[in-house]
């Protein structure tokens, strides 16, 4: 079979006169090759210069069936991030498809006067359009109230109430009593946002802010500055409990989660901020001062320096450059390499300025039709985790946090005990890091099946995981590839969704797959909730559940649940 033809639906993919030991439907256990057949410039969202239709007129070389490109259609990245059609041939059916896709893909392209081998480029770096929403009712914001501040929520805010009205306010800790100030709504608003602009009694948690610009109307990056770090994770644990309750119907013990946020990173003396952020994100004003965005806002916060920022982000100096003619900045500094990486988009009509930072970068630049350029030194950063070195290319997914690689595999790993042999299903697997780990413990008698939308994460994935026989990365939406696998059984599955999560019928297709057990990584405790209720309906529950602050300051943490069929439990 061809190196990059997806798993055939019948499930047994063994090299010929090879017997793969699975089971009919299992994942087999062939030497499947991540081995790109020939590495193509993508972009982070995935598109490929012959995933694009051609201009017209151009004629290309054939295209080997298995590198048949999917859909025209860009990835995006997170909750929106499928390409259409999987890669590869998927019979007469699938081929027509994707021409079909095609033929769409390069209308659209001509619409837009796109060149082939262009790429697009994510929302991220895109600038916001404003939504124009009239409200109903006479505007509140401005208005103080004194209130007696309830539960933390999920969203970094506190409940509160004023005369029979629910408030979230920002900045401020359960059970104190703080001065609100309405930030939006009206006398018609289900519930207000405010803000605490004066405290007047507080938690023994709070703590001055070490960020002048962290608090009321300022940057909306951190939400919990003025926490302490131990006050901050049992905030977060304190969602936790709450969404599993509400959306899951399940205790802490129920869940076999012992109620702890586990701190990540070592200790810091009192006072000191965690610098974890290696991947930023700035906004620049109209008079080219760069900073954060205000919450809930389009306003930029100028900064002189972020204090969560990594080290090797904060030596580049950006935010002491002026930045006239950029409309946003992202910064990179990878992990276990000196790699850094500086993707710009020029606000429209204006070129890209001479970029002068005080250490070496690659530069990217991002054009009017989202279209990703290198400009110089390397289109992709190294990271190094997991006993591996990972390239990520044009500001791909990875993890932020230094640490959050090497803890998550690790997780994963100890819940999931992989045994040598078995097989083992990787989904969202960005660019392979827990298809790698798997691959390691499961041997060259296993396998591992790697499904990720992106297309140049999946490219990035083949690449990093090249010397792997036994894995094989797909690329398609979860949803719509594993159905069409005829995969009817796996050992053990990692599903590491984004915020959005897995969703009822991806998690119904998991159950059905009989593995001995799953993983499920989390980044938003909702979502994790909601699919252990779905998870519960198919059969399986949770055997050990943790929390790890891997967004020190913010209100955001990770989680990694383990489920076992609910019948081995008994
Ligand atoms: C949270 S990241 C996890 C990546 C990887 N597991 C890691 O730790 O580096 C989620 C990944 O899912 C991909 N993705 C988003 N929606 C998807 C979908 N419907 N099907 C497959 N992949 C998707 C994104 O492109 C992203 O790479």
């Amino acid at each position: 079979m061809t190196r990059n033809n997806p798993p055939r639906s019948s499930g047994r993919q063994g090299r010929p006169g090879r017997t793969s030991g699975a089971k009919p439907g299992q994942v087999a256990h062939p030497r499947w090759s991540s081995r790109p057949s020939r590495p193509e410039a993508t972009d982070r969202e995935g598109n490929t210069a012959r995933s694009l239709p051609p201009v017209p007129g151009e004629q290309r070389p054939a295209e080997r069936p298995a590198e048949r490109p999917a859909a025209a259609k860009g990835d995006r990245r997170g909750a929106q991030g499928g390409g259409k059609g999987a890669q590869g041939a998927q019979g007469a059916k699938g081929a027509q498809g994707s021409r079909a896709a095609q033929g769409e893909g390069q209308k659209k392209a001509d619409r837009q006067g796109r060149r082939p081998g262009a790429v697009r480029t994510p929302k991220v770096l895109r600038p916001a359009k404003p939504v124009l929403r009239q409200p109903s009712g006479d505007p509140l914001v401005g208005e103080r109230y004194e209130v007696e501040v309830g539960p933390v929520a999920h969203g970094g805010h506190c409940v509160a109430r004023h005369e029979g009205r629910v408030l979230f306010v920002r900045h401020a800790l359960p059970g104190e009593r703080v001065i609100a100030q309405v930030t939006d709504g009206t006398t018609t608003s289900r519930f207000l946002r405010a803000d605490a602009v004066e405290v007047l009694e507080g938690a023994k948690e709070r703590i001055e802010a070490p960020c002048p610009f962290s608090g009321p109307g300022k940057c909306g990056g951190c939400d919990w500055q003025h926490v302490t770090p131990g006050g901050q994770r049992k905030l977060k644990g304190a969602v936790l409990t709450e969404q599993l309750a509400k959306l899951a119907g399940l205790t802490p013990e129920e869940a076999r989660w012992d109620g702890s946020v586990e701190p990540v990173g070592g200790k810091l003396p009192a006072g000191e901020v965690p610098a974890w952020r290696t991947r930023m994100q700035y906004a620049v004003a109209e008079d080219g001062s760069i900073g954060l965005r205000k919450h809930r806002s389009h306003e930029v916060q100028p900064i002189d320096r972020c204090l969560i920022a990594a080290d090797g982000v904060t030596e580049l100096g950006i935010e002491s450059r002026d930045w006239t003619g950029v409309a946003a900045v992202e910064a990179i500094a990878a992990s276990g390499s000196s790699d850094r990486q500086v993707i710009l988009r020029p606000r429209p009509g204006e070129q890209l300025p001479l970029v002068e930072l005080d250490r070496e970068t690659s530069i990217a630049r991002i054009d009017e039709q989202d279209l990703f350029h290198r400009v110089h030194g390397r289109a992709f950063v190294r990271e190094r985790a997991a006993d591996r070195t990972w390239r990520v290319s044009n500001g791909g997914f990875w993890q932020i946090h230094p640490a959050a690689p090497d803890t998550l595999v690790d997780a994963v790993l100890t819940g999931l005990d992989p045994q040598w042999g078995e097989s083992a299903l990787d989904l969202y697997c960005g660019v392979g890091l827990f298809a790698g780990a798997l691959a390691d413990r499961v041997g060259e008698e296993g396998a591992v099946l790697g499904i990720e939308s992106g297309k140049q994460a999946v490219l990035d994935a083949r690449h990093n995981l090249a010397a792997l026989e036994n894995v094989r990365i797909e690329c398609d939406k979860v949803e719509t590839l594993l159905p069409r696998t005829g995969i009817t059984s796996t050992d053990l599955i990692v599903l590491d969704p984004p915020r959005a999560g897995a969703g009822r019928d991806t998690v119904a297709h998991l159950c059905s797959l009989e593995a001995r057990r799953i993983a499920y990584v989390a980044c938003d405790p909702a979502a994790l909730a909601r699919d252990l209720a779905f998870f519960r309906e198919g059969g399986y529950r949770p055997v050990s559940l943790r929390a790890f602050d891997l967004f020190p300051m913010t209100h955001h943490f990770e989680c990694v649940a383990i489920l076992e069929p609910a019948a081995e439990q008994q």
